[in-house]
């Protein structure tokens, strides 16, 4: 793969973020969940929740072990069909939807456990994400038409842009299994941000990061809200939370028992009851 380097910041923040309203105000839901409810066997995993990701903002969902979060992920992002309740989209139902009609729709995520594509390289990893946008045939990609090598090159020069956006550049022709854990980690991202989501859901995305690293995460966080992504985040860290989160919605149990802004969050008695006997420092509210 031949590649360009983009030229100037506002090269990259154009092609990471095309035809985005930039720095977009917090403002009307983008994403409503009504009632929602997912249940394996006899276990209730998500119990008549109801939330609204509101565009432009960074939402954190925290809860204790198994309470809930990934599931509410799965249901949202069509891995798993909740048993009752809605999710909607801009009004728009994901319910029953296929995979890749939600990533369609602008949801994109990343996983806990990394995905990627081990032998291909950073850049290609980027590649098959931004492909999935393209309208080129099967003989237009065997003849190489004129629109499959202007598509190929924006291909290219947009994965180049993300890259780039994530700090990795310098990697782009690594195979993605050579990368250190951290640059994984960006490269999950910039995959996602390939598919042009409205909203970014990110699984523990610091999971394994160091306090340097985690710095890091949350100054690229704030960067891909101020690009016009709305993000839906998890995690663990309650420090890297508490310091990037607009909003936080809390699970206990499969049971949404808080929604508020972070300080609020922080003193709310049902959360910091959930959180109690917790050992591990990470999961501490204070
Ligand atoms: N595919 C599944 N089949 C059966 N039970 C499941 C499945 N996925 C999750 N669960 C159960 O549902 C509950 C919620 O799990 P979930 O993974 O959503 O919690 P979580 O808040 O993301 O936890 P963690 O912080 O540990 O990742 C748990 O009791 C879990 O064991």
């Amino acid at each position: 793969m031949e590649v360009n380097q983009p030229v100037s910041d506002e090269e990259i923040a154009e092609l990471v973020a095309p035809d985005r309203d930039i720095a977009v105000a917090v403002g009307e839901p983008l994403v409503e969940l009504t009632e929602l409810t997912v249940q394996f066997g006899g276990l209730t995993a998500l119990d008549h929740v109801t939330f609204d990701i509101k565009r432009g903002e960074i939402l954190g969902l925290i809860g204790p072990n198994g309470a809930g979060k990934t599931t509410c992920f799965n249901a949202m992002t069509g891995v798993y069909k909740p048993s009752h309740g809605t999710v909607t989209m801009e009004g728009k139902s994901l319910v029953g939807k296929k995979k890749h009609a939600i990533t369609r729709a602008g949801v994109a995520r990343t996983f806990q456990n990394i995905r990627l594509f081990g032998e291909m390289t950073a850049l290609e990893n980027v590649v098959v994400g931004l492909d999935a946008r393209h309208r080129t045939s099967v003989p237009g990609a065997i003849f190489r038409t004129p629109r499959h090598i202007r598509e190929e090159r924006e291909s290219i020069d947009r994965g180049m842009a993300l890259l780039e956006f994530v700090g990795i550049a310098d990697k782009a022709t690594s195979p993605s299994r050579s990368l250190p854990y951290g640059y994984q980690r960006r490269l999950e991202i910039a995959r996602a941000l390939a598919t042009d989501p409205k909203l970014l859901c990110l699984d523990e995305p610091a999971a394994g990061f160091n306090p340097a690293e985690k710095e890091e995460l949350m100054e690229l966080i704030r960067q891909i809200r101020t690009d016009g992504y709305t993000v839906l985040l998890i995690e663990h860290d309650m420090k890297l939370v508490m310091g990037v989160t607009d909003r936080i919605v809390v699970l206990e149990f499969g049971r949404k028992i808080a929604d508020d802004i972070p300080t609020k969050i922080q003193q709310d008695p049902a959360v910091i009851a959930a959180y109690l006997g917790v050992e591990d420092d990470d999961d501490g509210v204070a």
